[in-house]
């Protein structure tokens, strides 16, 4: 993690919003600091993908405010916020299956002179990128659906990192793949951290944010309830933190025989989602 003594990159501060009667978000607060890969965690309906929404101009805030790099934002679309430097990617990829790879992976960027296509311009991206993401086996010719799952997860971010985005958000992006495969994106989420991009990562599964996070933001019912260090709270404090009462864990209490390396259980999810 790069320590950050700057203002933080991202500064959402005060966030409400409803959906119809429905509270999604109360007064939310949350900060991203540039170099740090920032974990969202809290039960199902805690708020955490409205959060995104708003910050990627999918839904916009009753109240409150947002900036990046000390501008202040407001997005009317998901465009705007992509031309601002925020990339997401969600469990459903947005890759079209029947394009090539170059083609997918160009597909946000502007047209050349008279609105044309510069196939060998979009390749070289597709290249340039490939390379940049570990995925120098993936032929940018190649038609995605001739991809496994894996392969696309690579093309995906790729994709998002097409445009320089400032932050990446992975929503629950790596549910669908296998743990080899989750290591892979990981390992490649690490070298993005490394090149000073914030990373917001939203899943589940309580150890792969063991293993992923830098910093860690608990979400009940629509607030921030604590932004804390990754591996300073135990599974049961997390746990605590997301259900808002006293957690009795139903896992077997730790022996000195059976350390664990992780400062989450292995194999724990969270409670009230199976991944
Ligand atoms: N489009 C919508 N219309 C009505 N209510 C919604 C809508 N989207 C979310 N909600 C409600 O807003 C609250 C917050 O939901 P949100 O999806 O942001 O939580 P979450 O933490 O991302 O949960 P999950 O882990 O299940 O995705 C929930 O009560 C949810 O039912």
């Amino acid at each position: 993690m790069v320590d950050s003594i700057a203002a933080p990159l991202l500064r959402m501060s005060g966030i409400t919003k409803h959906y119809g009667g429905v509270r999604a978000l109360e007064n939310a607060d949350f900060d991203a600091n540039r170099g740090t890969i920032h974990a969202l965690l809290g039960e199902n309906g805690a708020g955490k993908s409205t959060l995104i929404k708003v910050l990627s101009g999918v839904v916009q805030p009753d109240t409150g405010t947002i900036s990046l790099d000390g501008t202040p934002i407001e997005f009317a679309n998901p465009t705007e916020a992509n031309n601002a430097g925020i990339a997401c990617i969600f469990q459903e990829l947005s890759l079209l299956p029947d394009l090539s790879v170059a083609d997918n992976i160009g597909i946000g960027s502007p047209p050349g002179p008279f609105g044309l296509i510069n196939y060998r311009a979009q390749r070289r991206l597709a290249e340039e990128l490939l390379a940049r993401v570990g995925g120098d086996g993936i032929h940018p010719s190649a038609t995605v659906r001739e991809l496994p799952l894996s392969r696309r997860q690579i093309v995906e971010i790729a994709k998002a990192l097409a445009r320089n985005p400032k932050l990446l958000i992975l929503d629950e992006a790596t549910s669908a793949l296998t743990a080899a495969d989750v290591e892979k994106v990981f390992t490649l989420l690490h070298k993005l951290r490394e090149d000073g991009l914030a990373i917001i990562y939203i899943s589940h599964r309580m150890h792969e944010i063991a293993e992923l996070a830098d910093m860690c933001t608990v979400f009940r019912n629509g607030r921030k309830v604590e932004t804390f260090r990754a591996g300073t709270k135990s599974d049961n404090a997390i746990v605590e933190m997301m259900i808002g009462r006293e957690y009795k864990s139903v896992f077997p209490p730790k022996t000195e025989k059976s350390p664990s390396l992780l400062p989450f259980s292995r194999f724990a999810t969270f409670p009230g989602k199976t991944s």
